[in-house]
C-alpha cells in the first residue's frame, strides 16, 4: 500500500487501484475527480440523504458545476430503514430519466447508508457504472467507504442483497465530522476500536492514550486516527477484496452486533451494535482463556470511554441467538465467528457453540443485573 500525508492508494487487483484523499474542505474535489475519473466527459449523479445534502450539497454542487457534462442529484430520507431495494429502484428511475449511460458516474455523499446504497445502484445499473465515495461520517470515513462492499438490507436482514464494487476514488473532508452528533461520532469509534483489536495492538494502545483528544475531536488527532484505520482496512481489502478468507476478520463484533441491530434499530445504530458485539466476541475469547482478565475488562471499558455501551436493554437473548443464524456469516450451516487471541490478533473460528454465544449475549443483557 502506497501512502503519503494526504493520500493512500488501495490496490484491489492487478491493474485496479484507487486513491483515498484526506482533505479538510471540498475545494479540490473537482480536480481529483478530473484526474482520477475524467469527469469533463461524464454526467454525475450526487446521491445523498435528507440530512447530509442540506449541509454539504451546495458546496459540492458549486465545486462540480461546469466541470462535468451534467450534474444531477438524488436525495432520499436519512436512516438505515431506507437502505432498501425500494430506494434503489427510485434511484434507477432517476438515472434512466436523466439518461445516464455506462460512462457516467455516481457520487455518494453521506454516511455508510448512502455509500452502501449508492454503491449497490452503481454496481447494478447497466451492469455496473463507476462510483466515488465522499464519506461524511466518522464510520464511513474509516470503514464503509473503503473496500467495495455495497448493498442494502432486505426485510430488515442486514446487507442481505449486495455486490462487491470498488469505488473509483474516496474523497473525505474531515471538517464534516464537526456536524456529527455524539451518537454518530461514537458509532465511528465502534469500528475504529475493531481495527485496533483485530490487527494492531499499538494502535489500540494509541487510542487509549488519545481518548481525550479524540473525544474533543481535535483535528490533527482525528486525521492520524482516520488515516491509520484506513491503512488497516485498506491492507486487509487489498489481500482479500471479495472476502474469500482474511477479510472476514473485519466482521469482528458483527455476528452478534448485526443481530442486535436487527431488533434495536433505529434506537441503536450500526457502530453501537458492533461495539456491543465486540464485547461479546471478546467475552467468548476471554472465557476460552485467549484473553486475560485485564485485556477483557479493558475492551469493555474502552466502549464506555468512547461513549459506547457494553450493556443493552430490551433484548431477548434467545431471540438474538436465533437471529445470528440467519446472518451471512453462516458457513455450511456453522456460524463463522471472529475471536481474539490477544489484542491485535484476530482469527476465524467455526466452533463457537450456541451455549458460548448465549453466555456472551447474557453478559450484554442489561436485564441481568449481576455482571461481575
Ligand atoms: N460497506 C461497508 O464496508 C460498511 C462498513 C461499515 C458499515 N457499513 C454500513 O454503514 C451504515 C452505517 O453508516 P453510518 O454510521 O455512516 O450511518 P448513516 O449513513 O446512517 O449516517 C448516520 C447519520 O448521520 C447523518 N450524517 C451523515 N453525515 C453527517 C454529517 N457530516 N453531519 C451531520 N449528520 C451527518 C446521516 O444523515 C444519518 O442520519 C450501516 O448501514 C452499515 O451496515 C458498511
Ligand atoms: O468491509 C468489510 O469486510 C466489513 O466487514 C466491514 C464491516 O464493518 C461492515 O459492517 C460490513 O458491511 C459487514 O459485512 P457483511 O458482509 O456482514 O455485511
Ligand atoms: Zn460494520
Amino acid at each position: 500500500m502506497e501512502t503519503n500525508a494526504s493520500t493512500l492508494l488501495v490496490k484491489t487487483g492487478k491493474d485496479q487501484s484507487y486513491t483515498i484523499y484526506f482533505e479538510q474542505s471540498f475545494a479540490g474535489l473537482a480536480s481529483c475527480l478530473e484526474k482520477d475519473c475524467h469527469i469533463s466527459g461524464r454526467k454525475i449523479c450526487i446521491v445523498s440523504d435528507s440530512n447530509v445534502f442540506p449541509l454539504y450539497g451546495d458546496d459540492i454542487v458549486k465545486e462540480l458545476n461546469g466541470k462535468c457534462v451534467h450534474l444531477t442529484s438524488f436525495i432520499f430520507p436519512a436512516g438505515e430503514k431506507n437502505k432498501t431495494l425500494d430506494i434503489v429502484r427510485d434511484l434507477y428511475e432517476h438515472l434512466i430519466l436523466e439518461h445516464f449511460e455506462r460512462r457516467d458516474l455516481i457520487l455518494a455523499l453521506g454516511g455508510g447508508v448512502v455509500g452502501d446504497l449508492a454503491g449497490y445502484a452503481a454496481a447494478t445499473y447497466l451492469r455496473g457504472i463507476d462510483f466515488v465515495q465522499v464519506p461524511t461520517t466518522l464510520l464511513s470515513q474509516v470503514d464503509s467507504s473503503i473496500g467495495g462492499k455495497t448493498g442494502v438490507d432486505f426485510d430488515s436482514y442486514k446487507n442481505m442483497v449486495g455486490a462487491f464494487h470498488q469505488p473509483s476514488l474516496v474523497y473525505m473532508n474531515l471538517n464534516t465530522l464537526k456536524t456529527l452528533d455524539a451518537q454518530q461520532f461514537a458509532c465511528g469509534m465502534g469500528e475504529i476500536l475493531k481495527h485496533g483489536l483485530i490487527k494492531n495492538a499499538d494502535y489500540y494502545e494509541w487510542l487509549i492514550n488519545h481518548m481525550m483528544e479524540i473525544n474533543d475531536r481535535e483535528l490533527p488527532v482525528l486525521l492520524e486516527m482516520v488515516q491509520e484505520s484506513c491503512r488497516i482496512k485498506g491492507a486487509v481489502v487489498e489481500k482479500d477484496p471479495t472476502e474469500k478468507g482474511e477479510r472476514a476478520l473485519l466482521n469482528f463484533g458483527h455476528t452478534i452486533g448485526h443481530a442486535i441491530e436487527k431488533v434495536k434499530s433505529p434506537e441503536l445504530l450500526h457502530g453501537q451494535c458492533v461495539a456491543l458485539g465486540s464485547v461479546a466476541a471478546a467475552y467468548i475469547s476471554f472465557k476460552r482463556g485467549l484473553l486475560s482478565t485485564e485485556e477483557f475488562y479493558e475492551i469493555r471499558d474502552m466502549n464506555v470511554g468512547f461513549d459506547l455501551s457494553f450493556l443493552v436493554d430490551g433484548i431477548n437473548s434467545q431471540e438474538i441467538l436465533r437471529i445470528t443464524k440467519s446472518d451471512k456469516k453462516m458457513d455450511a450451516g456453522r456460524v463463522k465467528f471472529i475471536l481474539l487471541k490477544g489484542i491485535g490478533k484476530a482469527f476465524i473460528d467455526h466452533t463457537v457453540t450456541d451455549e458460548e454465544m448465549l453466555d456472551a449475549i447474557e453478559f450484554l443483557n442489561a436485564d441481568n443485573l449481576e455482571k461481575e
